[in-house]
């Protein structure tokens, strides 16, 4: 970990190349002068202006796992349920094979887009209706997976609950299944909210999933309710980490006002080479083949450590 950086240049401002989880070799900045600049912004504001927002498919889940088994994605978990209609994984495979290459079309606005994805949506929830499902199929899946977590995951929400910094898990997959492999792993906090795709029931069956509809181009804080108990409690916390494995990702945070101080982390591993310019051009840190929470566990003790400090001080001085 990174806590034993130097403050040696006037005025204790940390300095990048003092903070060892940021000169490894895998952890590529574009402006590291930008991220020292944030880092010592959110160092000097404390916890209590944190929040982070965070991905969940192959951000809190690894991109790569050591005995090289694939990690389902939230859809994925649900789609192995074995009691799901004989069609449903035909159907469903062939919504993916249309909407796909939309969604990651690199022509084509994203206001098109929009369209289509609401079109990938619907469709999908109008396939998710009319049958029985029970939770327990989603967790019995789920349970497989809560060890394929990133390396500290358990760590890295000890520290967010015990700092009290507000945690939005935001997923555009299925929430159920974001809640039970979160759950089972015992990282589900009472400061860890997930914004996500929930199965509604109608009268013991299926009936899609609950409003509002979040999809890929509208995963940002746009989409909290401005009366709802999340928004109160972040909406005066300028300062923020995004995490995220998808371009799309880094604007998880648009919504927020443009004063905020916000770091981009993001997790690089497939095509490394052809992805980077855009990773580097998108995200302030890009982590390359990292599977470990360990580069945002950095940041947040440097501002533990500081505001440990702080009160210390206050302490003091009040004797
Ligand atoms: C409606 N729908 C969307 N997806 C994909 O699920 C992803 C969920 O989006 P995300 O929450 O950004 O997760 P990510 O970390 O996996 O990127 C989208 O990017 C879509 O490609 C879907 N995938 C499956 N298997 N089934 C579906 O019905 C379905
Ligand atoms: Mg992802």
């Amino acid at each position: 970990m990174g806590c034993d950086e130097k403050r040696e240049n006037a005025g204790g401002r940390l300095r990048v190349q003092d903070i060892p989880a940021l000169t490894q070799d895998h952890c590529r900045m574009r402006d590291p002068a930008k991220v020292e600049r944030i880092i010592n912004e959110f160092v000097f504001g404390g916890p209590e202006r944190m929040q982070i927002v965070s991905d969940f498919d192959y951000t809190i889940t690894k991109q790569r796992t050591e005995d090289g088994g694939a990690v389902p994605s939230s859809f994925g978990i649900f789609n192995a349920c074995q009691s799901l209609p004989e069609n449903f994984k035909a159907e469903t495979d062939k919504l993916y094979h249309k909407y796909r290459p939309i969604e990651i079309d690199p022509h084509m606005p994203i206001a098109e887009k929009v369209q289509y994805m609401i079109e990938w949506w619907t469709k999908s929830g109008e396939l998710t209706s009319g049958f029985a499902f029970d939770q327990s199929e989603i967790d019995q899946i789920a349970s497989k997976y809560k060890h394929a977590l990133r390396d500290r995951t358990h760590e890295f929400f000890a520290d967010l609950q015990r700092l009290d910094i507000p945690t939005l898990v935001f997923s555009a997959g299925l929430g159920n299944s974001v809640v039970s492999v979160l759950r089972q792993a015992n990282v589900l906090h009472p400061n860890v909210k997930v914004v996500s795709n929930f199965l509604q029931f109608r009268d013991g069956l299926l009936d899609g999933f609950q409003q509002p509809m979040i999809h890929t181009f509208n995963k940002n804080e746009t989409v909290l309710n401005e009366t709802s108990e999340y928004y109160d409690l972040v909406h005066t916390r300028d300062h923020i980490i995004v995490m995220g494995d998808s371009i799309g990702d880094a604007d998880m945070a648009s919504g927020v006002p443009a004063s905020s101080h916000i770091m981009k982390i993001g997790f690089l591993f497939d095509h490394v080479e052809a992805n980077m310019e855009k990773y580097m051009d998108t995200f302030d840190i890009v982590l390359v083949d990292d599977q470990t929470m360990d580069v945002p566990r950095t940041l947040l003790a440097l501002i533990e450590k500081q505001h440990k400090l702080s009160l210390e001080a206050v302490k003091q001085s009040s004797l």
